[in-house]
């Protein structure tokens, strides 16, 4: 990719931003994902209450929020691994309500999966090529054609070989995958969302178990998929990566969206705070509000210490 054009990319993705209100539900000018009404209960626990959220083609957008908001739930209600009680969503202006995954991927939106036990137990390539046949399902019409079935197969090694070969797992090929380092698992549960060729990528916490010396590697594979075309969305954590590549950030609260904005205004955002500080989760504070609470506490500790004396 040159650098003329990864400018280019960032630059229209920041552009499409300006100008935009800071409140939720907020229009984007080209959204590739427009959610309504989304509602998901659990008894009676409402886990999703999304009115309205729309997704900017092109961007890489954060979905944050403390502990239990609501985000996984609403992730695996858009890409059909959970039905919604209520409400619809377009992906591309086609309605996806009630599609099962498989459809969902074929038609272009993909979430990462964190490797499960079942899955660790089998080699990187077998996670590659069972990726693919998962989110396309089977299509049994192609496969009574005599040797379409052997293409298809062909086809599906080959874009995994290129993929591996891509995020540096080439080696690794016919390891197991449980023998992968957090950094190297993140980079396997990417390659294996694109072996559908997708539109929208939905990263599940990408930053999770990783090595600090892998961050700047992993950083720039997410933001290589932005400089390719793909739209990305991903819930994280680490607010350091959420400052470091979202172009826009949406934030989740008990269910709901509360709060949209640039990640540089995002987390000084009164409704943000009180969310965290109101989930008693680690706040996603500036370093100048890191030292300022880290003066008060001192202060209270030396009045408590002058109290005893
Ligand atoms: N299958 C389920 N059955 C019952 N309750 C559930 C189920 N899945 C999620 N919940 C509840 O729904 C709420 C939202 O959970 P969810 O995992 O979506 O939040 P989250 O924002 O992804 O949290 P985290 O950041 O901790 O992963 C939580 O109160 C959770 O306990």
């Amino acid at each position: 990719m040159h650098a003329d054009t990864t400018q280019s990319r960032k630059a229209a993705a920041v552009a499409a931003f300006a100008g935009l209100d800071r409140e939720p539900g907020v229009p984007k000018p080209d959204p590739i994902l427009v959610v309504d009404k989304v509602v998901r209960r659990f008894g009676g626990l409402t886990a999703v209450d999304v009115d309205h959220v729309e997704v900017q083609r092109g961007s890489i957008t954060a979905l944050i929020g403390p502990n239990g908001a609501g985000k996984t739930t609403f992730f695996n209600q858009l890409t059909g691994f959970d039905s919604a009680d209520e409400g619809s969503w377009t992906f591309n202006g086609k309605q996806l309500k009630g599609m099962p995954a498989h459809r969902v991927a074929r038609a272009g939106m993909v979430r990462t999966f964190q490797l499960t036990k079942a899955l660790s137990k089998l080699t990187v390539m077998e996670n590659m090529r069972l990726g693919a046949q998962n989110q396309l399902g089977e299509n049994f019409f192609r496969a009574l054609i005599p040797g379409s079935w052997r293409r298809q197969e062909d086809e599906i090694t080959e874009r995994a070989e290129e993929l591996l070969e891509r995020f540096k797992l080439a080696a690794k090929r016919d390891d197991f995958a449980g023998s992968l380092s957090g950094g190297q698992r993140k980079l396997l549960e990417m390659a294996r969302a694109l072996m559908v060729g997708p539109e929208l990528v939905m990263l599940d916490e990408p930053m999770a178990g990783v090595n600090p010396a892998l961050t700047q590697s992993l950083l720039g594979h997410v933001k290589d998929l932005r400089e390719e075309g793909m739209t990305v969305l991903f819930v994280e954590h680490d607010m350091d990566m959420v400052r470091d590549i979202s172009d826009w950030v949406i934030v989740m609260a008990q269910g709901a969206v509360i709060a949209e904005g640039p990640p540089d205004t995002i987390m000084s955002d009164p409704r943000v705070v009180d969310a965290y500080l109101g989930a008693h989760h680690d706040a996603p504070m500036s370093a100048e509000e890191f030292e300022e609470q880290l003066q008060e506490a001192e202060a209270e500790l030396e009045s408590e210490i002058e109290e005893k004396a």
